[in-house]
């Protein structure tokens, strides 16, 4: 058995979508990033790759690479999978918390676990997650930008 633990942070900005844990969340700014900046996600795909001792998202997605400009992160998440399994991995489960003064996440959170169980290939009691304010302290509580955590098991196939 082998942990691993992932953390990212996307600017808020105007003029983008508001994507987290692979849902559109309607909200009056979105995250800036080469991709779909889906801060969730990529906390999870760096805690699998760091389960794996397999680097990181950019060793493997590199932001100067045209290949990866506004990709849906479900993509990577799932290539990030598959690069576990070949390792002789199987994920276990996964525990992430997202970081937001705003917008408020609890309605979406179900279809969250929904998308990363299904991306990943395990049961949605496998995947847990959790919204936090910073009770408006730091560039989380001044809605500058979104963090996120996650942390996950992966076992031997
Ligand atoms: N962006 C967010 C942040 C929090 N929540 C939910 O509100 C609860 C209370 O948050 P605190 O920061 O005051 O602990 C939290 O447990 C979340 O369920 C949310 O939906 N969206
Ligand atoms: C995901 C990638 C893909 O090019 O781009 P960004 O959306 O900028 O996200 P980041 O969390 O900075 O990780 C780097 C890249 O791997």
């Amino acid at each position: 058995m082998r942990i691993g633990h992932g953390f990212d942070v996307h600017q808020l900005v105007e003029g983008r979508r508001c994507i987290i844990g692979g849902v559109d969340i309607p909200y009056e700014k979105g995250l800036k990033g080469h991709s779909d900046a889906d801060v969730l996600l990529h906390a999870i795909c760096d805690a699998l790759l760091g389960a794996a001792a397999l680097g990181d998202i950019g060793k493997h997605f590199p932001d100067t690479d045209e290949r990866y400009k506004g990709i849906d992160s479900r993509q990577l998440l799932k290539h990030v999978v598959a690069l576990v399994n070949d390792k002789g991995y199987v994920v276990v489960n996964i525990d992430a918390t997202v970081i937001a003064e705003a917008p408020k996440l609890a309605p979406y959170i179900t279809t969250m676990r929904e998308h990363i169980a299904e991306d990943i290939g395990i049961a949605l009691d496998a995947v847990n997650v959790k919204a936090t304010t910073t009770e408006k302290l730091g560039f989380t509580g001044r809605g500058e930008g979104i963090a996120a955590e996650a942390v996950c098991l992966i076992n031997q196939q």
